[in-house]
């Protein structure tokens, strides 16, 4: 995979052809496709091409269903789940007949670039049409459909994909649009059947989708504390049923009051059976006497709001494609894919194959080479589900070696799944683990407790911290009754997850070394837990993800109020001195402007944007969206923006300011920070086997956290130089330039200049059951953001 590091390049393509460029959302629809559509669109559009819609999939292109986007015809739908544009699964596309109708109606419309955002399937549709390209074209050229001149300029097609399914199933990349919002709608479903699942004592067993990948059904299990997963991938041994009843029997023993089973919707068992719910639920009703239901989840996994991630990721990738089409090599087609943070491309037809050799893998029952192939994280969230699931039958062997988890900081959602993996990770390997409460306070008045595997059962569910955090750290004052409890205790490492109050109380704790011996013996990692991203050592922190999620959902709402009037909000949001929150909030709500301390207000930039929302409330704009950063300016307030907008915008739109506060920090945590929480603590105790017991680098210190894609130690020193101290942040911020994307693709450049009727937004076809395939349905201006 080749990583792109540079964000997007802006400049106009001042070649005298001008790219025709259409795009297609194709197979089963997911939440983030339009803000894909969208990206994407107003990407290309500032780059100098014409954009087209393909309508309903690859039926469109065989059907010449292909109509202009411009930049208003992709307002207003950052938020929407499905595709505006349509999706279908075209059977006539199968055939070589269908696809040479739809190069044809390529030619026809003279585009010779098209993106494609859809399954595996639609990918490999793309390729074949790719593969197929030259000789389809000869065809044409025999029936006298086309002539040699047009043939000659149609010779190459620029194909680029993006993966759109909830199933996260492609080689390629590690996440695909749709699947996070899908993992949103199973954990809102499990999180809601777990409350009557405990009041009866009942078992649920529970389906979700993913055709013959597991992902949804590990992650949901993972992330939710389910009993039993059955996964296409891990198929169980003969006999599973009976290992089934035991562990779940075991956890009714250690005093679970519900079972919870997960079933993937391709599920087999290892001769390659499908397993079904219903089957499950029998096992479950007769070998183990349990009240047990079945819950279906179906298209509810599909629908919705897009969540914060998926709007992320299909941003970056719709603008990456964009860059590709203009500065890559288009003979080659490629998969634009997601890295952790960043963009990845890799070649879209050793994707295809990698990931159709997986389905073959499964006939052949090779199962240890598809999970291979589903990727390194697959394997980990297996691993992690496979502990915590299973209090361990036989007696661990005891490390005799204590570790203790707290927190520190402000409270950030995924605290508590932190806990929860930390202390079933730690036990199974064999550990004493200790929770400290109230922060470095707590650990200096002795307040720190064993923690059992039961006392944490629950927790991977809920927000807010059980062990209680503060902003204390060490200090003169209490370092001797520190060094106490940690005596007393035994304890041979501390886990802080926690914010930036942490680090510097754990960077104290270390200065202390000198005079104590005894925390020489006694490591000190950090692991970020903060919903600011604003810690060294990582690109991420858990807490973040949630909190980007409550805030985009107050957006949604306060966007919906304005509906009415016309009005411009300026929103402020958390982050202390790191614009992280603000700048992704922007990114993925659709904000005109983004304001935060690292690029700082001026009262240039204030007039400048006066002007520009001045023009467009003057161009029958309804709504303004300006998302401010807490710490953005110490001179230009949020009230001294307010008062600016209102009294200058008066007669043209009212303003109205809105501080979010504290409902950014709640909330039950996000799927992707229960999983990451709990890869981080797994990733502690591998630090801890490899550095401290076996290398007996008992002093180690420093944190843990995610860089480039992987999960990373990074030691005191450097965790300290990489800190700007005055401004408690990061030295070095790798989402900046996503700061300068936000404002581009929400801004048309040219926008005055835009003729009103290219402004008007397409119908959706959620809201039009059947929509006409003739562009002039591009009609009802919609006029929101
Ligand atoms: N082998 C193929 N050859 C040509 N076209 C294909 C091929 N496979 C799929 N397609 C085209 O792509 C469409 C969508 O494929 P499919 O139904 O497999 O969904 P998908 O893209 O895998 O999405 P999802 O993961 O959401 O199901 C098909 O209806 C067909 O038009
Ligand atoms: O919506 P349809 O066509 O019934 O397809 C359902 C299938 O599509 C997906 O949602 C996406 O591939 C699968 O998880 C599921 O098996």
């Amino acid at each position: 995979m080749e990583e792109e590091e540079k964000i997007v390049d802006f400049t106009y393509d001042k070649s005298s052809e001008k790219k025709r460029i259409a795009i297609l959302t194709s197979g089963g629809d997911s939440c983030g496709m339009n803000p894909a559509i969208r990206a994407f669109t107003r990407a290309a559009l500032i780059k100098g091409a014409q954009v087209f819609a393909v309508r309903e999939g690859y039926n469109g292109l065989v059907t010449d269903s292909i109509i202009p986007l411009h930049w208003g015809s992709v307002a207003g739908i950052i938020n929407r789940g499905g595709t505006i544009i349509g999706t279908a699964r075209s059977v006539e596309f199968r055939t070589r007949e269908g696809r040479k109708k739809a190069a044809f109606n390529l030619i026809k419309n003279k585009i010779n670039n098209l993106l494609v955002i859809g399954g595996d399937g639609s990918l490999t549709g793309a390729n074949l049409l790719r593969c197929e390209w030259a000789s389809l074209l000869k065809e044409l050229v025999e029936d006298k459909a086309i002539d040699e001149e047009t043939f000659k300029t149609h010779e190459t097609l620029g194909i680029v994909g993006l993966v759109g399914s909830i199933d996260n199933d492609m080689c390629g990349t590690e996440i695909t649009i749709g699947a996070d919002t899908a993992c949103h709608r199973i954990l809102e479903a499990i999180d809601a059947i777990l409350s009557t699942a405990v009041s009866h004592q009942r078992s649920f067993v529970i389906e979700v989708m993913g055709r013959n990948c597991g992902w949804l059904a590990l992650v949901s299990g993972l992330t939710t504390g389910a009993d039993y997963i059955l996964l296409p991938e891990c198929p169980p041994e003969e006999g599973w049923e009976n290992a089934m009843v035991e562990s779940l029997e075991k956890g009714r023993l250690s005093g679970r009051r519900c079972s919870l089973v997960i079933v993937a919707e391709g599920s087999i068992d290892s001769n390659g059976k499908p397993i079904s719910p219903g089957y499950v639920r029998d096992v479950l009703e007769k070998k183990a006497g349990h009240d047990a239901r079945i819950t279906i989840l179906g298209h509810v996994q599909r629908g919705g709001i897009p969540s914060f991630c998926d709007r992320y990721v299909s941003t970056r990738m719709a603008v990456e494609a964009v860059n590709y089409l203009y500065n890559g090599n288009i003979l080659e087609p490629v998969l634009i894919g997601m890295h952790g943070n960043r963009v990845v491309r890799a070649p879209l037809m050793e994707a295809v194959k990698e990931t159709q050799a997986i389905g073959a893998l499964i006939r052949e029952k090779k199962f240890a080479d598809v999970v291979k192939l589903r990727g390194g994280i697959f394997q980990e969230a297996h691993t992690i589900f496979n502990i915590c699931a299973n209090l361990k039958r036989s007696p661990v062997a005891k490390k005799g070696f204590n570790v203790a988890i707290l927190h520190s900081g402000g409270p950030s959602p995924g605290m508590n799944p932190a806990v929860r993996a930390f202390t079933r990770l730690g036990i199974d390997l064999g550990y004493r683990v200790f929770g400290v409460f109230n922060g470095f306070s707590g650990l200096a008045k002795g307040d720190l407790q064993e923690l059992t595997w039961m006392t944490c059962n629950g927790w991977s569910v809920m927000g807010g911290a059980e062990l209680g955090t503060n902003r204390s750290t060490p200090n003169e004052s209490n370092i001797a009754a520190i060094i106490k409890t940690l005596q007393d205790n035994n304890i041979g490492a501390i886990c802080m997850f926690g914010g930036y109050n942490g680090y510097v109380g754990i960077t104290e704790l270390a200065k202390f070394r000198a005079k104590y011996s005894y925390l020489q013996k006694v490591a000190l990692v950090c692991a970020p837990g903060t919903i600011a991203n604003n810690v060294p050592g990582t690109e991420t922190s858990i807490g973040a993800d949630t909190c980007l999620n409550n805030i985009l959902d107050a957006l949604d709402k306060i966007k919906q109020s304005a509906v009415a009037s016309r009005r411009l909000f300026v929103v402020e949001v958390m982050g202390a001195h790191c614009g992280y929150l603000c700048s992704m909030a922007a990114l993925t709500s659709g904000a005109e402007r983004a304001y935060t301390m690292e690029e700082g207000i001026t009262i240039n930039t204030l007039v400048d944007d006066l002007n520009m929302f001045v023009d467009r409330f003057k161009r029958e704009h309804k709504i303004g969206l300006i998302i401010k950063s807490e710490s953005a300016s110490e001179t230009y307030s949020t009230k001294f923006i307010y008062e600016l907008f209102k009294e200058e915008g008066k007669h043209l739109f009212d303003v109205r300011e809105s501080i979010l506060g504290h409902l950014q920090q709640g909330g039950i945590p996000s799927p992707l920070d229960r999983l990451n929480a709990s890869r981080l603590m797994y990733h502690f105790f591998q630090l801890l086997q490899t550095e401290v017991i076996d290398n007996r680098q008992t002093d180690l210190s420093g944190c843990i956290g995610f860089i480039k894609g992987k999960i990373v130690f990074t030691p005191l020193q450097e965790m300290s130089e990489g800190i700007n101290h005055k401004y408690r942040r990061p030295q070095k911020q790798w989402w900046l330039d996503l700061l300068k994307l936000s404002s581009q693709i929400s801004v048309s450049r040219g926008e005055a200049k835009i003729n009103d009727n290219l402004r008007t937004p397409i119908h959706s076809p959620t809201i039009h059951s059947k929509p006409s395939l003739e562009t002039d349905s591009l009609l009802n201006p919609l006029k929101t953001l």
